[in-house]
């Protein structure tokens, strides 16, 4: 079988899922060993956190990056893929083995390894969109006030309880729904149009349709549209009310409720007053002051469709 894959390089998160990625990383290895012309491909797993960044900036003679892990380790790779330049940035693969994967679900990529191989065998390059956010680029999500609490509180909780996935961002989700419903004031300009204030107490700007382990925030995001979808829970916003809401964003069907706002943007500024909790992939970003630009069809993925159900 021949790919258009060239030469690969397989960057793995042993500590990914709480280690359970590591029992992964030589059955993904045998499995594509036997599948890719002999000496095209290698491994490199990850020592520190951060490490994929370099890798994948410094990679040498690689055609195409496949990671090995959850969103932390798709965000590093991209980021270490946009720092090249754009006629010597490899392809992105990815197999899910984290505990979100929003990433791999918006690209349609199955989260059982031996399929997520064959379905990245099967498939074309295709181009999406990357996000920027002040010096950091993002494939998926960026967001500030509870959303953001609840993805940094599951990375705590999962080191807790092994818990992983949507159940896990439930039980983060309805924590701090009870006792950190905090409002964010902020200042907003879209597309170098007038600032305007406002409130939040959610405030998420979209590239792909998923974030928290599957909750369909922006259900109209596109990666390769070349635009955000954001979506503005605005105060007042009670506990039950609340509850409701985040059950509802499940499925992506709160977006009708009067307490939320959806935009569309190719850049913004947000300002906020008071600094949030704020992550973008899931990996935690810190400050008040936020500048969020668009790159359209900046990176090719391996991607069977997108936007999977
Ligand atoms: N060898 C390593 N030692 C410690 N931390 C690492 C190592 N390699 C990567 N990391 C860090 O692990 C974090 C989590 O990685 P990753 O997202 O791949 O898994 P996950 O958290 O289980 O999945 P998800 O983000 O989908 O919930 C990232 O912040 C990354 O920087």
């Amino acid at each position: 079988m021949t790919t258009s894959w060239g030469n690969t390089l397989l960057i793995a998160n042993p500590v990914a899922q709480n280690g359970r990625s590591a029992s992964l990383v030589d059955r993904v290895a045998g499995l594509l060993r036997g599948r890719l012309p002999r000496d095209s491909f290698r491994v490199e797993l990850t020592k520190r956190a951060g490490h994929a960044v370099d890798i994948a900036r410094e990679a040498q003679g690689v055609d195409t990056v496949l990671v090995l892990g959850g969103d932390g380790i798709v965000h590093e790779a991209a980021n270490g893929l946009m720092a090249r330049p754009a006629d010597d940035r490899p392809v992105l693969g990815v197999i899910a083995s984290g505990s979100g994967n929003d990433f791999a679900k918006a690209i349609g990529i199955p989260f059982e390894v031996e399929q997520a191989c064959e379905t990245l065998l099967a498939c074309e390059p295709r181009s999406i969109d990357v996000g920027q956010v002040n010096d950091r680029f993002f494939v998926e999500t960026l967001s500030f006030g509870l959303d953001a609490a609840i993805a940094l509180d599951t990375v705590v909780r999962r080191k807790k309880t092994g818990r992983t996935g949507t159940a896990l961002y439930m039980e983060s989700g309805f924590d701090q729904l009870l006792h950190h419903l905090d409002t964010f004031d902020y200042a907003l300009r879209v597309d170098n149009g007038e600032t305007k204030l406002g409130q939040s107490i959610t405030f998420a700007v979209q590239n792909g349709p998923y974030y928290g382990g599957g909750f369909k925030v922006c259900p109209d995001a596109q990666l390769d549209d070349g635009a955000f979808d954001l979506c503005i829970a605005h105060p007042p916003i009670g506990v039950l009310r609340a509850c409701w809401l985040f059950l509802q964003a499940k499925d992506g069907r709160h977006t009708k409720s009067r307490q939320v706002e959806m935009l569309r943007a190719t850049s913004l500024h947000l300002e906020f007053s008071e600094e949030p909790p704020a992550q973008t992939d899931g990996e935690r970003l810190r400050g008040t002051s936020f500048d969020v630009r668009m790159h359209p069809s900046a990176l090719r993925v391996l991607a069977p469709r997108f936007n999977a159900e």
